[in-house]
Parts: C-alpha cells; sequence; structure tokens
C-alpha cells in the first residue's frame, strides 16, 4: 500500500503540488489525469523521490520512503516514461537485466528472468535478446520498457505517459498486456496520463488534479456520477459520460435468459463494444457465448441502454 500524505512541492514560491493526500491500495491501478502542467510528473516522481518532496510524506507499506536509501528505492520501484528510456547503446536483454545486475543477481538468474519477460511479452528471446533498441518498432521498445521496469520484480510500478508515443491500435493491445501481467503478477501501479480513455480502460481509481491540486480521487464510475467539481465534470467529458459508463460494464452483467439468432458476444466484452456491435449488425438482440463458446444467454440494446444512464 502506498500512502501519499499531504505531498507538496515548491520551486521558490511557485508549488506545483499542494498538499496532496491519497491511499493506493496493494495490487491497484491508480492513474492520474489532468491538464498539462498540474503537477502529474512531479507527483509520480516525488514517489520514487527522483525528486525530493518540499513537505508531506510517502509511506510505502508503512515505511516511510525518507528512511529508505534512494538506490534501494529505485531498485524496489520500477519506473516507466514515455520514450522508454532504454539505453541505445544496449541489447534487449542486456537492458532488461539492468537492474537485476545492479543488485548482485547471478548470471544464470539474470538469464531466466530476461527470457520470461521477453516471453511474457511475446518477444521470441532467439530473435529480440540480442537486438539493439533501434531496430525495434516503437511497440517493441515499449514493451521492452516495461519488461525492463518489472526485471526485478517491482511491488510497485510508476509509469509517467507510458502509451503515448504509440499508434492506437498498438496502445490499445499494450494496455490489454499491461493490465493482464499486472493482474497476473499482482503489481500497484500509479500511471500519468494524458488520455481520458485510457485513465477509465486502466484504472481501479482516478485521481484528477489541476494547478498543482488534487481535485477528486474516486473509482471511474463515481467520477462519473459525482464529480466533485465542474473541472472534473468536464475533464471526464460530459457529453461521452454514458459511453464511458458502459464501457465499465460487461455483457455477463446485462444477460437475459434465452438466445437469439447472428454472430455471439462474448460475455466478457464491455457493453460499448456490444452496443457498437448491436448497431453495426441492425440486430436488437445478440446471443451471449461464454469463454469456451458455450451460448449462455442473450443481450439487448434496450437492457444496454439502461445501463447507460445515470439512475441505472
Ligand atoms: N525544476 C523546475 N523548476 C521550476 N518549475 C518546475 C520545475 N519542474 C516542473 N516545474 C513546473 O511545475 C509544474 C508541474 O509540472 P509537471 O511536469 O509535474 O506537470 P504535468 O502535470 O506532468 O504536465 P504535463 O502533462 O505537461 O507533463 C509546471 O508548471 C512546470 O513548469
Amino acid at each position: 500500500m502506498i500512502e501519499i500524505e499531504r505531498l507538496s512541492k515548491r520551486y521558490g514560491d511557485t508549488v506545483v503540488v499542494d498538499e496532496v493526500s491519497m491511499v493506493i491500495e496493494e495490487g491497484t491501478v491508480a492513474v492520474v489525469v489532468g491538464t498539462s502542467g498540474a503537477g502529474k510528473s512531479t507527483l509520480l516522481r516525488m514517489i520514487n523521490r527522483l525528486i525530493e518532496p518540499s513537505s508531506g510524506r510517502v509511506l510505502i507499506d508503512g515505511q516511510d520512503t525518507m528512511a529508505i536509501p534512494e538506490d534501494e528505492l529505485r531498485h524496489r520501484i520500477g519506473y516507466v516514461i514515455q520514450g522508454y528510456g532504454l539505453f541505445p547503446h544496449r541489447t534487449v536483454a542486456d537492458n532488461i537485466a539492468t537492474v537485476p545486475r545492479l543488485l548482485g543477481w547471478d548470471r544464470k538468474r539474470i538469464a531466466a528472468r530476461v527470457e520470461e519477460l521477453l516471453d511474457l511479452y511475446q518477444l521470441d528471446p532467439a530473435e529480440f535478446a540480442g537486438k539493439y533498441p533501434h531496430e525495434l518498432s516503437g511497440g517493441q521498445q515499449q514493451r521492452v520498457g516495461v519488461a525492463r521496469a518489472l526485471a526485478a520484480r517491482p511491488a510497485l510500478l510508476l509509469m509517467d505517459e507510458p502509451f503515448g508515443a504509440l499508434d492506437p491500435v498498438i496502445r490499445a493491445k499494450a494496455q490489454d498486456d499491461l493490465l493482464a501481467i499486472q493482474r497476473r503478477l499482482g503489481t500497484t501501479i500509479v500511471l500519468v496520463t494524458h488520455d481520458m480513455e485510457e485513465a477509465f480502460h486502466l484504472g481501479d481509481r482516478i485521481a484528477v488534479m489541476d494547478q498543482a491540486r488534487l481535485l477528486q480521487y474516486a473509482s471511474p464510475a463515481e467520477l462519473l456520477m459525482r464529480p466533485a467539481e465542474e473541472f472534473v465534470e468536464r475533464l471526464v467529458g460530459t457529453a461521452e459520460r454514458p459511453f464511458r459508463l458502459l464501457s465499465l460494464a460487461r455483457v455477463q452483467d446485462a444477460l437475459e435468459p434465452g438466445t437469439a439468432e447472428g454472430e455471439a458476444l462474448s460475455a466478457s466484452t464491455n457493453l460499448r463494444e456490444a452496443l457498437s456491435r448491436l448497431i453495426w449488425s441492425g440486430r436488437e438482440v445478440l446471443p451471449v457465448a461464454d469463454a469456451g463458446g458455450t451460448v449462455i444467454g442473450r443481450v439487448s440494446v434496450d437492457r444496454i441502454l439502461r445501463f447507460g444512464r445515470s439512475s441505472a
């Protein structure tokens, strides 16, 4: 668990982070959003003390980060930035091995870990281990950047606009991969983004910052239904609200008994996508199948629309 308590950063008379307090539960994803210059990156970097706080404190599992030597802190906390920060003159394997080497792991253990991470990120070790960053696509570099941050199995991963440079298709895949890996490893993640879609897709909780202040820190549904201030309401996108609500629920939540004509939707599909498929197919109802392909019921346009209403 990460506890941020009245954390502030001042440069001279300018306050860039103003008494921010928030708790990030273990194994969850907290996403920080806000306007440019709101203080998001500064807040993130104060967690691993890349930036020293002016006041306030950060506790990791109850331990004040000030009591942890800086290098140990950096090894314990994974950090991913936009542009991935890979070392250009080191191979993919050497990049991933950076922190394990600093920690003095033996060769065999490092090699096994590198291979495991490349596998996890679907990069064939035989092909990719010896390549240099400039020989990789943007999406591959991004995956190596995250693999490197995960190399020493950090319990906490800080990510600053990690998918900012990716095109929309690769970006969606990178987000899904991250969630899958996060669930598998139980990593706690704090991620900064400009992209509200990304925030709603990834965040268990979303922190909204504006002009150095934390305006609201709540679950995606809460931000939509009960925005604390007009700024939050505008940022979550008033016109987008029903669609964002739909994307938070799954077909299994709107399942009705019976079956229907047409290509089955998976029960795990989100309702926004399901509605889109219904509209495109020109049908009022579609069958729903479980992960094994067995039809378990149906879903209708009517039922989905009820989920998108504020009184749902
Ligand atoms: N070393 C510094 N000295 C003075 N001001 C700084 C310094 N570093 C950052 N700032 C200011 O602090 C404010 C917050 O910066 P920060 O990078 O945390 O914002 P951000 O919300 O991450 O913005 P963006 O989304 O544009 O990256 C900005 O106004 C920035 O100009």
